[in-house]
């Protein structure tokens, strides 16, 4: 790794890449440290528009002198994508961020020997709130591994994984996570506008009680059993509304849709091999 900031190539300019670049701009990485190679002429436009840092279509030049390559693209082309990387320098780290596919199967198609970080972040990346899991591959040196570190640090908290066949619980769990809580905002909104509110209202009130909720549970280093017993008053109609959820299985709920989702992360790798 280079003393002065790394040169880092983003493959794959979507969604999560652009959480993660946004989170790097504004923690104050150089815009001319960063590349991307995006094949949508559209997608590249924006994110040199927004982040002012430098756009390919074609992969190999953006990843050419990179010192870190994040490897951004959908499981089911990662193959076809990390092929012809394979004749990168030996010393350039890779940073996956794809569901399910594991370090040996990343190495195996980029060549053999590669120094590889595995990562799960989730795209509150964007507003330095993010969750990731990393876990290294044995071929990653100490200063690989704060390379990535530091790549990771805008985009919030990191959580080192030792063992890499929990990166699908991870993926599951915060990974996707924030799907669950948009979902769950989008269902209380929708029953406050079915009690009567005005969706503006309830919309607004749906949203501040989700960060204020949050950021206690963050802040205050208290449980979230705790917080949720002080805000429920004895047969009052906290109490109404959580009985209900218990009898209508929440738990249980909560358990198979992580389990379906760990699942799929096994399934992309498998697809992804073919
Ligand atoms: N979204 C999320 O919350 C998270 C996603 N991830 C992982 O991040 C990865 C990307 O997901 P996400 O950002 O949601 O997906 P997106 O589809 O938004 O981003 C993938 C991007 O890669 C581009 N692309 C497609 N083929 C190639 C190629 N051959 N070379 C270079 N770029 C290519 C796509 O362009 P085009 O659209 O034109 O095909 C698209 O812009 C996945 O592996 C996913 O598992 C990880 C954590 C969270
Ligand atoms: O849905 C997906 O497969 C990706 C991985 C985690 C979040 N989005």
């Amino acid at each position: 790794m280079p003393t002065s900031s790394p040169r880092i190539a983003f493959i794959g300019g979507g969604n999560m890449a652009r959480s993660l670049i946004g989170g790097l701009v504004a923690q104050g990485t150089s815009a001319a440290s960063i590349a991307v190679a995006e094949p949508n002429a559209a997608a590249r436009d924006a994110l040199v528009a927004d982040y002012g840092i430098a756009a390919f279509a074609d992969n190999t030049d953006a990843a050419r002198n990179a010192d870190i390559i994040v490897l951004a693209v959908k499981p089911q082309v990662m193959r076809s994508v990390c092929e012809p990387l394979a004749t990168l320098a030996a010393g350039t780290l890779f940073v996956s961020i794809a569901a399910g596919i594991g370090c040996a199967q990343l190495d195996a198609w980029l060549g053999g020997g590669r120094a590889i970080v595995r990562c799960m972040p989730n795209t509150p990346a964007l507003v330095g709130a993010g969750a990731t899991g990393m876990y290294a591959n044995p071929a990653v040196s100490p200063a690989q591994s704060d390379a990535a570190r530091t790549l990771l640090q805008g985009a919030g908290i990191t959580v080192r994984i030792a063992d890499e066949a929990l990166m699908d619980a991870v993926t599951a769990v915060s990974g996707s996570g924030p799907a669950y809580f948009f979902l769950l905002t989008e269902a209380l909104q929708a029953a406050g506008e079915a009690q009567g509110l005005p969706p503006d209202a309830a919309r607004a009130l749906a949203v501040q009680t989700c960060l204020g909720a949050g950021r206690m549970l963050a802040e205050s280093g208290e449980s979230a059993a705790t917080l949720r017993q002080r805000v429920t008053s004895p047969n009052g109609t906290t109490q109404a509304a959580l009985d209900s959820f218990e009898a209508d299985g929440l738990r249980d709920i909560v358990r198979r849709a992580v389990e379906a989702a760990t699942r799929r992360g096994g399934e992309l790798a498998r697809q992804s091999a073919q």
